[in-house]
Parts: C-alpha cells; structure tokens; sequence
C-alpha cells in the first residue's frame, strides 16, 4: 500500500481492547486485542476540518485524500486518533456516527467481537483503491446460520444514540448516519475515459440487401439477446455499414452465401445513456440508446422515514427467525403501509415455505404478493381504476437479497438499499405490469 512506509505498527494506549496492527495488502488497520461485545463505543475520534477552498487548493493532491471525508456541512475532515485507521469492508463491524455537536466521530462494534479480529468500517461503494478481504471473517457461531448471519443483522438497530436525538421527524438524515447503506447506481459515464465497454463482434455489410437477409438469420441465429438491447443494431459511419452481432467470446459464423468479410471485435458501451452528455460519448463506440432517469430517483431519508424502516426490519427479522424455530428457511418479507400512508392500506407478512410445501416456488417474496394480491383483491370498494392491483407507493423489505426470479416480480426496482444485510425495495410499479397478475 502506497500512504505508509513503515511496516512497523506503534503501540497505543486504548482501554476499549483495539490496536494497531500492520498487514502487507491494507498497512495499518486497528484489530481487536481482546473479546469486544456488541455495541461498545471503541473509539472517539476528535475530527481536523479543511475548508472547502483550502482542501480544493492543496488537500486534494496529498496523502491526505486518502484519509478525508465530506463532513455534514461539506468541510473536509479527517477522523484523529484511531479513526483514521480503520480499514475498509464490505461487511463492516463497526458503524460509526458523525456528531456535530462535539465535532467527532464515535465508532461502535455492531457484534460481538473476537481476540484478533479486524475491525474494519464501510467507506461506502466508490473505492479510490481495490480492496482486499473486504469480508471481515465471522467467527462468531450465532453468525453461520448459513443465512448471511441473520440473527445478527440488527444489533446496531437498538442503538438508541443514533437516531432518536432529535424531534423534528421531517429533518432529513444525512448518507453517512443512516442505519443501512444505500447502493446507488455507478455514476454516469461523462468523459471518454469512464465510459463502459464491453467487446462485441461486428461485421460491415457493404451492400443493404445483405442486412436484410442479416437481420433475419441473426433473428433464427439465437445470436439476439437482451444485452444488447440498449444498442442500436446498425451503424452507418462514413458510407459504411456495420451490423452489431454479438458479445460471445468466440466469432458467430456467418451465411456463407452472403459472402461477408470476417467479423471483428470493437468495444461497445455496456449500458444505455443517461444522460446527452453520455450518449453523444457512447456514440463514439456505438449508437446507443438514450434512457434518461426516471424523476425522483435520488431519495431523502426524514428521521421518521428512517424509524419507519427501522420498525419494518424488526418485523422482517422476527418472522425469519421464527420462521427459522419452525424448520423453515429464515427467509421473510414484509409490505408494511407506506411511510406516512393511508389508514386503508393492507399490511403483508410471509415468509419462505419451501419445507413445509415441498414446493421450489414458495419463496418469501412470491408467498407475499400473492397474499397482498388476495388481500387487495377482497378489498371490494377499491376495485375501481385497478386501484386493487396497483400498489403505488409501496415498499417491500426482505430478509435476503431476493434470487433473480423475485427479483423480476420486483418488476420496477427504482432502487435497492441495503440494510445491512437486508434490503428494502421499492415495488412502485410492481402491480402495474397487469401480465404478472392475470
Ligand atoms: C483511511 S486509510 C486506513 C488506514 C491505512 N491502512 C493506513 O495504513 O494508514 C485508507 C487506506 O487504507 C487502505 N485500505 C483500507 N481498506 C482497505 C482494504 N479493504 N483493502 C485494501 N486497502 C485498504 C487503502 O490504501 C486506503 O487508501
């Protein structure tokens, strides 16, 4: 690692059981030095602050930016003590809170922590470097339930510290003090440099009869799938004509008879346009397909969002663990009535009963929206506007990241937070998609 020379780590003086300890891929890292319980406040870190210009002017371009964070109001800060040192994972056991009143940053273990474990926090998902070992080891044995560790996912949601200081419900909380991590779409590619591709064979087709019996064979070839589907077909550049055929590894044989030349390889861009900006870049590779984001993409959490989800992932975890006491599989889901939402609106819970049923189909999920369906279906004064299979609005939070399958019937996922590790989807459009139901 680049920022520390030395392979020697100092000794320190913490009556809360860290230390530092130096490995070869991540330098200095803070690791326990004896058992730690869950929810013990480990370090307090007093914070430096940077002005904005002083940071843009000199900060920036020192070790120092591998170090610093945005503050609350926007400063540059850079955690003191050991708060500098904690390395990074993708499964964190440590949360942290910035608090403004004493301009510091307090650390907290979210379980039960070994002798010699790393303890390790979330940066976030736009790494500056490649990470290494981003999976704390999980020692413990109440974690390997073979589940992800389901019986410990919301230890950190007791904490009450976090969240209930203040009244006002409408304040909105800031990214780095919410209770789940919000994964959010890779910034969109705006310079030629960002942009991503992937190789795909390509073939010029000098004359326009050949593209239509092209395109025919390419319809029977099987070549056609959905991962292209953001791309033009055809590109015309310069009195040529080129024919997209495929991003399989090997070259698709073509009609002989059509007597093309042999197809190349060219990088194409992987996803659709965002932006104008972007698709005028994309089109340097390839036509592509313009997709602005949907409005309302990028969501604020209120205090009382944030405790509405918090009181719904309770739920969640409750009824996997008992799921779990009746030899089910400790899978749940959870639509509860949406935040600050109507009296009317039905509340669902089910969870996975693939035992039970021998039947491979009775995910968590799948058991859900069949039991809202038939709940909205009795529902007889909304039938009206199919206001009894539209749920706009709603969300559903699950115990497990769901399997590709309930992911499709989570048709219209605006977005996914993860929290912990569970996550809440937002299922606006789910029951718009009439074919699903009929
Ligand atoms: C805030 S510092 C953490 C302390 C640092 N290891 C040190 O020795 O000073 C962040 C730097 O640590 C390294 N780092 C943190 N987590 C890492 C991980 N999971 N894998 C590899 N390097 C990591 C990266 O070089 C990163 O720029």
């Amino acid at each position: 690692m680049s920022v520390s020379s030395s392979s020697i780590a100092p000794e320190h003086l913490n009556s809360s059981g860290c230390r530092i300890q130096y490995s070869e891929s991540k330098g200095r890292g803070v690791y326990a030095s004896r058992e730690i319980p869950r929810n013990t406040v480990i370090e307090i870190s007093p914070i430096l602050f940077f002005g904005k210009e002083e940071y843009e002017k000199y900060g920036k371009y020192t070790v120092l930016d591998h170090y610093t964070f945005k503050w609350k109001d926007g400063r540059m800060a850079l955690a003191l003590g050991l708060g500098s040192l904690f390395n990074h994972s993708n499964s964190p056991n440590v949360s942290y809170t910035l608090d403004p009143c004493t301009d510091s940053i307090r650390y907290r273990t979210v379980r039960n922590i070994d002798p010699d474990e790393e303890l390790c926090i979330f940066y976030g998902h736009n790494l500056w470097f490649d990470p290494v070992d981003t999976t704390v080891s999980v020692i413990n044995p109440e974690l390997e339930d073979g589940w992800g560790g389901l019986s410990a996912a919301w230890n950190d949601y007791d904490d009450p510290g976090k969240l209930s200081n203040s009244v006002d419900q409408n304040e909105i909380v800031d990214d780095h003090s919410l209770p789940f991590t919000m994964l959010k779409p890779p910034p969109e590619e705006e310079d030629l440099a960002t942009v991503r591709t992937v190789l795909a064979w390509v073939v010029d087709v000098p004359e326009s009869r050949q593209i239509t019996t092209l395109l025919k064979w390419l319809k029977n070839s099987g070549l056609e799938d959905a991962s292209l589907g953001h791309l033009k077909r055809i590109r015309k550049q310069d009195g040529k004509t080129t024919l997209l055929l495929t991003v399989d590894s090997t070259p698709p044989e073509l009609p002989v008879e059509l007597e093309l030349a042999s197809p190349f390889q060219i990088p194409v861009p992987s996803s659709a346009a965002l932006t104008l900006t972007s698709l005028s870049l994309k089109a340097t590779f390839w036509p592509t397909f313009y997709a602005p984001k949907r409005k309302g993409e990028v969501e604020h959490w209120s205090r009382g969002k944030v405790e509405w989800a918090r009181e719904a992932m309770k739920v969640v975890e409750t009824e996997a663990l008992k799921s779990q006491s009746e030899n089910e599989l400790p899978i749940s889901a959870f639509m509860p009535a949406s935040y600050g939402g109507g009296e009317n609106e039905k509340v669902a819970v089910a969870c996975d009963t693939r035992n039970s049923n021998s039947h491979p189909l009775r995910h968590a999920v799948l058991n859900l929206i069949r039991r809202v369906a038939d709940l909205e279906a009795d529902n007889r004064l909304s039938s009206e506007n199919g206001s009894n299979y539209l749920l706009t609005g709603r969300s559903v939070f699950l115990s497990h990241e769901p399997c590709i399958m309930c992911k499709l019937v989570v048709v219209e996922v605006l977005h996914v937070c993860q929290l912990s590790r569970a996550l809440i989807i937002d299922l606006k459009y789910l029951f718009g998609k009439k074919s699903y139901l009929n």
